[in-house]
């Protein structure tokens, strides 16, 4: 069964949604709060380690029951259930999205059980040293080459839990730019690195240019051999992985209904497996199930998932807010956010619907944002005082993994805080206009008791959830990346330009004068 293909603006709950936000347009949230003690319960959710708490948002029980209508005129149930039973429901490359089929544990395809268990041994043997490098020193550090979804969750999660690390150093190669590779090889011994190179198409550009850079390297001071023990390979491509020369026993499969922005929980997360061990991989692919089946059983008014995306629809699609900003206070957490931007911004930064057709509706959010305490100092002035509305997802975790104790109350206070400032305001004093706090600012807290690699496998299948649920609404393919495309096909013609020293390839004039000034 494909995706259902309704407009959303064709729905009654929209054209009520449009009346109600006339009611709701100089809402303060303030008052909702004087006119009913309760909102605070009834505007939060808890769920296992999780407590959402959406009653700072504009929100009332009738704009609820109005979001949740359009949920179910847009059918989302069913193309939940389409997602999960593994329709190809990314249409525009035929494929099924199938990340949450990697972390069910209860119904586990054949290959991805053999796949985890070759990850098991793989890292394992890492973890006792019977892997040994080329001159018989066990590996201690490993350095993952991908880019986008092959690099930005991988390092969110080797961060993000680096208290459960198994005494492995991991580095990360992403970008084309000479200084990504150049230093971080200054930082690693070639006798003691493994070197992953992850790559769903094994075509990238950047990821086969920094591979061969540092094969390069490698060979100078060693071998050719032992690139045998040295370098592995995460792909859907076998072919052209042997033929950058990484063995078949050095490679790790991966499929196209994975999708590169929620492949973490595949062998891409082959690093992750390597820094913090099997173990607490598992345990972060049975957190994030977790949160797969809340999302597919729980009614619509106690999921998380949904509740946050219909918000985020509420305050895109008729408040006309741009952005959204995510605080993680959390350091662990500080690559949360670029992981984000690619998971929701590729997901849905798009414009076609699933009609073929040029929506007449803004879609995909801005995500933005960074860790507290540090953002307070930085960008809190303009969700303050600024001109603009920008709801804010506030991380707030209860205990700390570190013990400084003093050090979390502190952090704790400051989160509570802000999102309480942001609400309430201070009323301007006489002759002092600038100090005036409006408040009345949206801000959603999301309470996890603490950062393990359960809690943050559920974490991050909220957000990849909450994606989901806003492009089904959207009405359109959130599992496709066509964007993409058009500058990498520019980018080989300017390149050819580069290395011809031929300028007359160049078609726009602007690129012209650059490239000349390039060339100097
Ligand atoms: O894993 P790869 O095939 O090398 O792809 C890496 C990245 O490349 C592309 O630009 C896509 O937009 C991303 O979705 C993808 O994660």
């Amino acid at each position: 069964m494909p995706l259902p293909k309704i407009d959303p603006t064709s729905t009654k709950a929209w054209k009520a949604l449009q009346t109600h936000f006339n009611e709701m347009r100089e809402v303060d949230v303030r008052d909702l709060f004087a006119e009913n003690p309760a909102r605070a319960t009834d505007f939060s959710i808890s769920w296992n380690d999780f407590f959402v708490d959406i009653s700072k948002n504009r929100i009332t029980p009738k704009t609820r029951e109005l979001l949740l209508q359009l949920a179910d005129e847009v059918a989302l149930k069913s193309a939940i259930e389409a997602q999960f039973q593994g329709e190809k429901i990314n249409e525009t490359e035929d494929r099924a999205v199938l990340h949450t089929a990697l972390r069910d544990f209860s119904n586990m395809k054949p290959e991805v059980a053999e796949g985890l268990q070759k990850m098991k041994a793989f890292s394992e043997a890492i973890h006792n040293k019977t892997y040994k490098g080329y001159t018989g020193k066990p590996i201690d550090t490993v350095v993952n080459i991908g880019i986008g979804g092959s690099h930005l969750g991988p390092e969110m999660v080797c961060t993000a839990l680096q208290d459960y690390n198994k005494g492995i150093n991991v580095h990360f190669i992403s970008n084309i730019d000479g200084d990504a590779v150049a230093r971080t090889l200054q930082q690693v011994d070639p006798e003691t690195t493994l070197f992953i190179v992850v790559s769903k198409t094994f075509t990238t550009q950047e990821t086969l240019t920094n591979a061969h850079t540092v094969k390069d390297w490698f060979v100078d001071r060693t071998n050719k051999t032992a690139v045998a023990q040295h370098f592995i390979a995460v792909s859907t491509n076998p072919e052209e992985v042997a033929a950058f020369g990484i063995l078949a026993q050095n490679t790790f499969a991966m499929w196209d209904w994975v999708g590169g922005r929620f492949s973490l929980w595949s062998a891409v997360g082959l690093s992750i497996c390597c820094a913090i061990g099997y173990t607490n991989f598992e345990t972060m692919l049975k957190g994030a199930h977790g949160m797969d089946q809340h999302f597919a059983t729980a009614p619509f008014s106690e999921n998380i998932p949904v509740a946050l995306a219909m918000l985020s629809i509420w305050y895109n699609n008729f408040y006309g807010f741009e952005t959204e900003a995510i605080i993680p206070y959390s350091e662990a957490l500080n690559k949360l956010v670029p992981y984000l931007q690619q998971a929701v911004m590729e997901s849905n930064g798009k414009q076609i619907d699933r009609n073929g057709n040029l929506v007449d509706y803004q879609t995909g959010t801005i995500v933005w944002g960074a860790t507290g305490t540090n953002a307070q100092h930085a960008f809190f002035q303009l969700l303050h005082q600024g001109t603009k509305r920008i709801p804010t997802d506030f991380i707030c975790v209860s205990q700390s993994n570190h013990g400084l104790q003093e050090h979390h109350d502190i952090l704790v206070a400051n989160c509570l805080a802000q999102s309480e400032a942001l609400l309430e305001g201070k009323p301007a004093k006489s002759g002092e206009p600038y100090r005036t706090f409006k408040g009345n600012k949206p801000t959603t807290t999301i309470l996890i008791e603490k950062l393990t690699p359960k809690n943050l496998g559920s974490l991050i299948a909220l957000y990849e959830h909450k994606t989901f649920v806003q492009g089904v609404v959207w009405n359109m393919y959130s599992y496709d990346q066509w964007g993409v495309e058009l500058g990498k096909s520019v980018a080989k013609t300017i390149l050819q330009a580069i290395r011809e020293k031929d300028e007359s390839v160049l078609q726009n004039k602007s690129t012209r004068a650059i490239f000349k000034k390039v060339k100097k």
